[in-house]
Parts: structure tokens; sequence; C-alpha cells
């Protein structure tokens, strides 16, 4: 991770719970959906987060950005706790943070025009003067590739990728420097999805954004980010650069990862056509000791007494494994 530059955004120690209930009748217990979390992003810098459904991705985002509150630790943000911030000095960060959703049907108006709804932050955020909004508006669209046009149109007249790209150029109306990225090419089709992932390139160095990209899908981290955290059941087990993840993996959760994504990996073998193996145990009752040690292939006595404490694979790459760096991790036959 280039560490020259202090970091645009920060997650120090984050951590977030929710109440939830065992089965119907079951007792409450609480269900960390992230834990002790530590990451930063430098300006530019665009970090993937990758992990099975329900490890904690669109909680963290959704904490990086100040639309959740954590339960522990904080969120520096150009060197501002987001804890300490209210009213204009909040909105005057919050015009520099953006999220790009999943759904552009969901995260779009129906009713209203998409201009309009461009315009909603331009103005909020006081971004041209409002002789200037409908030029902008303009600008906004053909840095996105689409026509002016499309301006006075609704939202349901576009397919799922102009969608997107429209949902883009609202969240880069406000000018920010950091964008969290949810999913945001997972429901399009995978001829488009490419379009979308190369206009992300292109817009990331053209507006020097930060971003967090958060996927399921390896393929597409792989083509877009230049550092990935790899997360299971809340925690970081792994962080290092896309080289290092996905070359050398260290810890036995990304290797397993990898080892279901046909295709990424030479080495690698299909191993359940893209299902892991073993079953993700429930968040609100997690294994003692390592996370992940229910299912791995390595795993030993020790693994179940403490969780493992990060070790240091390299610059910027860490790995929580007692295994990790000890040659001794190499992924068993998991088929
Ligand atoms: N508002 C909430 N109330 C209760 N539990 C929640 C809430 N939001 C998330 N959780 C729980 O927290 C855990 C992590 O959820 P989260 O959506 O952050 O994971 P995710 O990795 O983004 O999953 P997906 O890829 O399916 O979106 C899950 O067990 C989820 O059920």
């Amino acid at each position: 991770m280039p560490q020259e530059a202090p970091p645009l955004v920060e997650a120090r120690s984050l951590g977030r719970n929710f109440p939830a209930r065992q089965g119907l009748l079951g007792r409450r217990r609480d269900v960390w959906a992230v834990r002790d979390v530590s990451l930063a992003l430098a300006r530019g810098e665009t970090v993937g987060v990758v992990g099975e459904s329900g490890c904690g991705k669109s909680t963290l985002g959704r904490m990086m950005l100040g639309l959740d509150q954590p339960t522990t630790g904080h969120v520096v943000f150009d060197g501002r706790d987001l804890a300490d911030l209210a009213g204009g000095e909040r909105r005057r960060l919050a015009r520099r943070m953006q999220m790009v959703f999943q759904d552009p049907f969901g995260s779009l108006d129906p009713r209203r025009s998409v201009g309009a709804q461009i315009a909603d932050g331009l103005r909020i955020h006081g971004i041209v003067p409002a002789g200037k909004v409908r030029s902008e508006i303009a600008r906004l669209l053909d840095q996105v590739g689409l026509p002016a046009t499309v301006a006075s149109r609704r939202p349901h007249e576009f397919s799922g990728g102009q969608r997107q790209r429209i949902a883009v150029a609202r969240a880069i109306s406000t000018r920010p420097d950091f964008i969290v990225a949810d999913e945001p090419v997972s429901a399009l089709d995978v001829s488009i999805q490419a379009q979308v992932v190369n206009l992300l390139i292109d817009l990331r160095s053209e507006l020097d954004l930060a971003m967090l990209f958060i996927s399921h899908d390896l393929h597409v981290v792989h083509h877009l980010c230049t550092r990935i955290v790899v997360m299971y059941l809340g925690r970081i087990v792994e962080e290092g650069s896309a080289a290092q993840v996905f070359d050398s993996p260290a810890h036995p959760y990304t290797r397993a990862l990898l080892a279901a994504t046909p295709s990424l990996h030479p080495r690698k073998t299909e191993v359940g056509g893209g299902v892991l193996p073993g079953e993700l145990p429930s968040p609100a009752n997690p294994p003692s000791g390592c996370p992940f040690r229910t299912r791995c292939p390595v795993a030993e006595k020790a693994c179940a007494a403490a969780m493992p404490e990060y070790r240091q694979m390299g610059t910027g790459w860490r790995a929580a494994c007692i295994k990790a760096g000890t040659g001794n991790t190499e992924r068993r036959d998991m088929a």
C-alpha cells in the first residue's frame, strides 16, 4: 500500500453489532457484523473488499461513509473523526463521500427526471451557480458516456447499465474524493459489467478518487483494485496488494475463495463450481479462536484457542493465520 501520503479515510478498530434472535423462539444474541477492522485508503487508491455474503462488507462500507454508526472504533476522514462532526461541518464532509449501490433501480427515484436527481447534489452543496446547473448536468452525463438528452427522461427508460451510469453521474456530481461502490456491477449483464468497471477506472484517475469497491466477484476486483481486503465473519483475514493476495495468498480462506473462482489463478482447479467447501458458521455464534478454523483444511488444535494475530507477510501485507508464512499453509485437496 502506498503509505507515503497520509490516508484520506481510515477505519480504526471499527466494530458494529446488531441485535438478532436465533430461530423463531431463540434467545437474543448480538451479531457482530464487523469486528475490529482497521483499514486506510489513500487518495486515488482503489481497495477491493471481498468475502462471502454476510461477512460484513456492506456494513463496513456504510460505516466508512458515516451512513451507519460504529459500535466501537472510529472513522477518520481527512484527519477528522466523523463522530466529532455535526451540522454544517458534517454536511460539508458528506459532499466529499458518496456511495454507488448495487441496484440502480432502487437507488434512483422512478418519478423524477434524471436531470432533477443529478441537480439535487449540485444545489444542496452549491457546487455550481443556479444558472450553470443545466450545463453541469450535461457535463456530468458526458463524463459517464451519456448524451445530454438523458437529463429530461426518467430512470425507467434506461437499461441497467445506463442507469448505473446515471447513478455514477449523480455520485460524482458533488465532486467527492471518496466513493464506496457496493457491488455496483453485480446486478448487470456480464457484457455490460466490463463497461461500467472501465468507466470507474477512468473516473478514478480523472478525479483522483479513493474507492472502496465491495464485491463478491474476484474477477472484477482483480481487474479494478490495487489493494485487496479479504473479510470473513466480520474480520479482515488478509490484506495486501492485488499481486500479493492473488498470486500468493497467505490465508487459507483467501486460497479457498480463489480456488472457488475458476480461471482466475492458473494453478487452481474448480472446487464445487464456485461454492466454498463447508458451511459458513452463524455470525451470531462464531467459532472460538480463528473464525475460519471450522472450514479450514490446515486447521489444528491451536486454532481453536485464540483469535490469530496478524502476521506481516510483506510491506502492507498481513494475514490473520498462525501458519501464514510458515511454509505450512499449502491448500490440501478440498474437493
Ligand atoms: N440492519 C441490520 N440488522 C441486523 N443484522 C444486520 C443488519 N445489517 C447487517 N446485518 C447482519 O450483519 C452481517 C453482515 O452483513 P453485511 O450486509 O454487512 O454483509 P455483506 O458481506 O455485505 O453481505 P452481502 O454480500 O450479502 O451484501 C450479516 O449477518 C447480516 O445479517
